[in-house]
């Protein structure tokens, strides 16, 4: 029998031989001859070793522009295979990737790692390659070129191509969602979208620590919410069905400091979404207005706060200048120029906004939320708020027991103390937003304990109830001196009249005295004009 020893420099001859060959193959053999032969042999092959390769590049190919983009079952493909990686390859490559909290682990130049679907076994290999020639561009760039690559056996080929692929798709998506920093955006001014790479949004990293864990509501209130918030992000099918766009709006509204800003950081970390903060005052008009929707794309929130405050939506938008204005203006063409700009700023309409949210244009992309803030509900058009436009009304209101145990939890770390029946009585008595609640639950020093942070609540409470108390007492004082003199009013007003009744009467009488019968003009005429003309009669 052959030893391994004597069984290599054979081995090593045959591959040498071989090599000789294909050179040989390469160079002499025409190339009308040798494609037949190439096809032939790779047939050959293909019956003999029944597995299918496919590559997904990074970059298409071809795809030499500076702007070009990852392709995006590339990169679906990378974080499906960053938790399988991890796991199972010997050589990884661990990178930080833009906007992800973590590192990302990979597997390395020519590591395998395998899969298995439904019974199935497939195997991922990376592979990268680097061109030796590298060609001149204006915009240098690595001419690096990588691929993943899976291999199947060819039996399963529907079903990979099929199933297995769009598994692969879905969730290498939603790891890189999990993965990835939420983001703030914030529309630009329309006069900076012009600029060289400018985009009509710019962001920052959304680091909100809100969750609804932390936010203090009514249980019962809260799960409906994160409810209505699961069912709408599993509502692709359901909204095609209904023939309705994928989108859904919430207004929340209530005084400040019962957590409006903070239900939107929770709505964002709950659902994984990037907030587009809207601010209305700097657009122009409804033009602008469509084209920023337009560039939004799905799983945003897209946010206005104080909707009543941001604009006159009435539609009387001009305010009427007095003639003092107009004249300063003539005189001041800088000032006129100014005020004009100030006018320009403010064109977006009440239609205008009700296109943006459920026009036809709102309907481009979905997976959106709309998210109005407000702190007098009452002050908005009903046209803006109706259901189907805003579909949730969300009232945030003055911290209630419940949501005060939530904050005790948050802030204190305590689910139960002997001070929680006078805060619960206190709370029933008198209105204080979570906000107060929360600024007098939270120590100001590492020494100061709960007892003494309970305390000073229910002393703040106390303080908000008898000031409450005053304030009512002078309101019913103020109401009372109203009815009063409303009263005084009424009772002087019909003794007036009956005064003025006597006096007309008695005017009249004493004119009637006056007045002479003239005979001659079978006529009356006053006294006085009998006199001025002399005449007796
Ligand atoms: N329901 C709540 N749960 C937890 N914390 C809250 C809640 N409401 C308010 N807070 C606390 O109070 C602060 C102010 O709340 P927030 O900014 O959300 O109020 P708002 O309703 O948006 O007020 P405004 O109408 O003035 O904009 C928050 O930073 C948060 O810490
Ligand atoms: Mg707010």
């Amino acid at each position: 029998m052959m030893m391994m020893g004597e069984m290599w420099p054979q081995l090593g001859s045959v591959i040498g031989s071989v090599m000789f060959a294909y050179a040989i193959f390469q160079q002499y053999f025409p190339y009308e001859l040798r494609r037949p032969i190439q096809k032939y042999t790779q047939k050959l092959f293909g019956s003999l070793y029944p597995y299918i390769h496919i590559a997904f590049d990074e970059y298409a190919d071809g795809d030499r522009d500076w702007r070009r983009k990852r392709s995006e079952v590339y990169a679906a493909i990378q974080s499906y295979l960053s938790t399988k990686s991890s796991t199972e390859a010997k050589r990884l490559k661990a990178h930080d990737v833009k906007d992800s909290n973590s590192l990302v682990l990979a597997i390395d130049d020519n590591e395998e790692v395998t899969d298995e679907f439904e019974g199935i076994q497939l195997w991922w290999t990376f592979r990268k390659s680097v061109p030796k020639q590298s060609s001149f561009s204006l915009y240098p760039q690595s001419d690096e070129k990588s691929h993943y690559r899976l291999t199947f056996h060819i039996r399963h080929r529907d079903m990979i191509l099929g199933s297995y692929l769009a598994h692969v798709r879905k969730q290498g998506k939603a790891i890189a969602v999990s993965n990835r920093q939420r983001k703030l955006y914030i529309n630009n001014p329309a006069q900076d979208w012009s600029y060289y790479k400018a985009t009509k949004w710019s962001h920052v990293v959304f680091e909100h620590p809100a969750t609804f864990e932390t936010i203090a509501m009514e249980p019962q209130m809260k799960e409906e919410i994160v409810n209505d918030l699961i069912k709408f992000s599993k509502g692709k099918e359901y909204y095609a069905k209904i023939g309705k766009p994928w989108k859904r709006g919430y207004l929340l509204y209530g005084p400040p400091g019962t957590g409006k800003s903070t239900m939107i950081a929770a709505m964002s970390n709950f659902m994984n979404y990037d907030v587009y903060d809207l601010e209305l005052t700097t657009v122009k008009n409804n033009t602008e207005l469509r084209k920023l929707l337009i560039e939004t794309p799905n799983k945003a929130i897209i946010v206005i706060e104080d909707i009543d405050c941001s604009l006159d939506l009435t539609g009387q938008r001009k305010k009427k200048k007095d003639k003092d204005e107009e004249d300063k203006e003539e005189k001041d063409p800088v000032r006129k120029m100014r005020d004009r700009e100030e006018t320009k700023k403010s064109e977006v309409t009440l239609s205008g906004l009700l296109n943006f949210i459920d026009g036809i244009w709102s309907a481009c992309g979905g997976e959106r939320i709309i998210v109005f803030t407000t702190n007098y509900v009452d002050k908005l058009d009903p046209a803006l708020i109706r259901r189907g436009r805003m579909d949730k009304h969300i009232e945030l209101s003055y911290c209630c027991y419940e949501a005060f145990k939530v904050l005790a939890r948050n802030y204190l770390d305590l689910e139960s103390h002997e001070l929680f029946g006078s805060i619960e009585r206190l709370l029933g008595e008198t209105n204080m937003t979570p906000a107060d609640v929360a600024e007098n639950l939270m120590p100001k020093s590492d020494v100061e304990s709960a007892d003494s942070c309970l305390k000073k609540l229910i002393e703040a409470l106390e303080a908000a109830k008898e000031d409450a108390r005053v304030k009512a007492e002078e309101e019913e004082k103020l109401k009372a001196e109203e009815e009063e003199k409303l009263k005084a009013e009424k009772e002087a007003k019909p003794k007036a009249e009956e005064e003025a009744k006597l006096k007309e009467e008695k005017e009249k009488d004493e004119s009637a005295k006056d007045e002479v019968k003239c005979t001659h003009c079978n006529g009356t005429s006053a006294k006085q004009e009998a006199k001025e003309n002399g005449v007796i009669h």
